[in-house]
């Protein structure tokens, strides 16, 4: 049976690369688990007037290097086990960018599609009260993730505002930006995967343009990656959101698709002539870019994707067992920890504008990301050359290595 468990194959990857570094079990016991998770139940006054009681969590995975950092995702599914997983590949995606940040990830069980605007507010806010001991501008800053978005990090920086007594916009980072956000946070993990993608096609020798690019999820991620890609002269020829897939072999139009996609990145359901997110997943492109969730290429349909080079938006999106898949036929695979760090790397930049009160321009956020972005592909790269590992490992190695010297020189282990 192929592992599915996010975090145990997490733990097996973590494992591998501190063995290959040299460090030995009392490191990897630490390493392997978040150091703190809190689990918080938020009641919350419906607009009937009952009161319905969320789970909620944050995990904080390793904060040697510095405060820990990661979004906060609002989704039914959201569990102890795949929050511990996140926390630790915020810590990989950290490490590989050479943030001064941990790993952290937060997550309530809930249906914000089901939920008016004002019981979201009251959901955020309760959130907030509920963990407002662990978290703050120099312990633990949370940001969006899948189903959260400005506003609600808007809810939640005021609701820490008001505990703390003084205006912390350092609290959180994906804010609106009249209340300090970042210009490019909104499209940076997009922004982020659009280098990545320039970088891998580099090494296989194909051209953008005219490239046939397909994309699973239309939301935060997926959505401003088609933008990039389409005005770059790339083909996207396939996207999908939670309910289907749309298909044209000659490109879709993704400036209507962008016009019409709901605030959940749903469009589809507008269309007739649908195929399914496993269809989309077998198309004849040159990039495959899953965009939104865990789990989605397996050991069951890998060997169905004909893409050239495969760039992971989505946290977790391939099994161990398919990368190991992929790898062996020659796809390049540009692993999550480093394909979709554009997010948190402009979050640091708008905590550091935060902390400074000295706010940068688009060009200055773009630049800046690139040159990260660019110097972590070509760590990952040389050492998956280097030391004959697969991209995943290697990302893992690079990722790590400053976490456990930080330990190490704390004299935690
Ligand atoms: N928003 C951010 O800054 C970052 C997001 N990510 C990751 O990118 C992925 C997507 O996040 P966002 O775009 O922010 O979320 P989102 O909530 O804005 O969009 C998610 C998209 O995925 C689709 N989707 C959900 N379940 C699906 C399924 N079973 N099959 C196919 N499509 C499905 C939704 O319909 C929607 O189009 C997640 O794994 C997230 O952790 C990674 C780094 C940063
Ligand atoms: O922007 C951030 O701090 C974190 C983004 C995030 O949750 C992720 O990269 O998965």
């Amino acid at each position: 049976m192929e592992n599915s468990n996010v975090l145990t194959s997490t733990q097996t990857v973590i494992e591998d690369a501190l063995r290959k570094l040299g460090y030995g079990d009392d490191m990897i016991a630490l390493l392997k688990e978040p150091m703190r998770l809190l689990t918080v139940r938020i009641p919350v006054r419906m607009d009937d007037g009952k009161t319905k009681v969320f789970v909620g969590y944050r995990a904080q995975h390793n904060d040697a290097v510095g405060p820990t950092k990661g979004g906060v995702r609002f989704h039914p599914d959201v569990n102890e086990i795949e929050v511990k997983a996140l926390s630790i590949w915020m810590s990989i995606k950290c490490g590989i960018a050479d943030l001064p940040y941990g790993g952290g990830k937060g997550g309530i069980i809930c249906d914000p599609r089901k939920m008016s605007f004002r019981e979201l507010e009251r959901l955020s806010r309760g959130y907030v009260r509920s963990i407002s001991q662990i978290v703050g501008p120099t312990k633990d800053i949370p940001a969006p993730d899948v189903m959260t978005n400005s506003q609600i990090m808007a809810w939640m920086m005021d609701e820490y505002s008001r505990i703390r007594e003084f205006d912390s916009p350092g609290f959180i980072t994906g804010k609106p930006l009249v209340l300090g956000g970042s210009l490019g946070r909104e499209s940076a993990t997009a922004r982020g995967v659009a280098i990545m993608i320039d970088e891998a096609m580099a090494k296989k020798g194909i051209a953008l343009k005219g490239a046939r690019v397909v994309i699973q999820g239309f939301g935060n991620a997926g959505s401003y990656l088609a933008k990039f890609m389409f005005e770059a002269g790339a083909k996207v020829v396939g996207i999908s959101d939670v309910h289907a897939a749309l298909y044209n072999d000659q490109g879709l139009d993704i400036e209507d698709l962008m016009d019409r996609r709901d605030s959940f990145g749903t469009v589809t359901n507008l269309f007739k002539d649908t195929i399914s997110n496993e269809e989309l997943l077998a198309i004849d492109c040159d990039v495959l870019v899953p965009a939104a969730i865990e789990n989605q290429i397996t050991a069951s349909n890998a060997n169905q994707i004909r893409a050239k080079i495969i760039v992971e938006a989505a946290n977790g999106p391939t099994t161990l067992e398919a990368t190991k898949m992929i790898t062996d036929r020659g796809i390049l695979l540009v692993p999550d920890v480093l394909a979709s760090a554009g997010g948190v790397i402009v979050s640091y930049f708008e905590w550091v504008q935060n902390n400074q009160g000295y706010y940068w321009s688009e060009a200055e956020v773009d630049s800046k990301l690139r040159d990260m972005m660019v110097r972590g592909f070509n760590s990952v790269y040389e050492l998956h050359k280097l030391k004959k590992v697969d991209m995943r490992l290697a990302a893992y190695m690079v990722g790590v290595r400053k976490m456990a010297e930080a330990v190490r020189l704390r004299g935690w282990v």
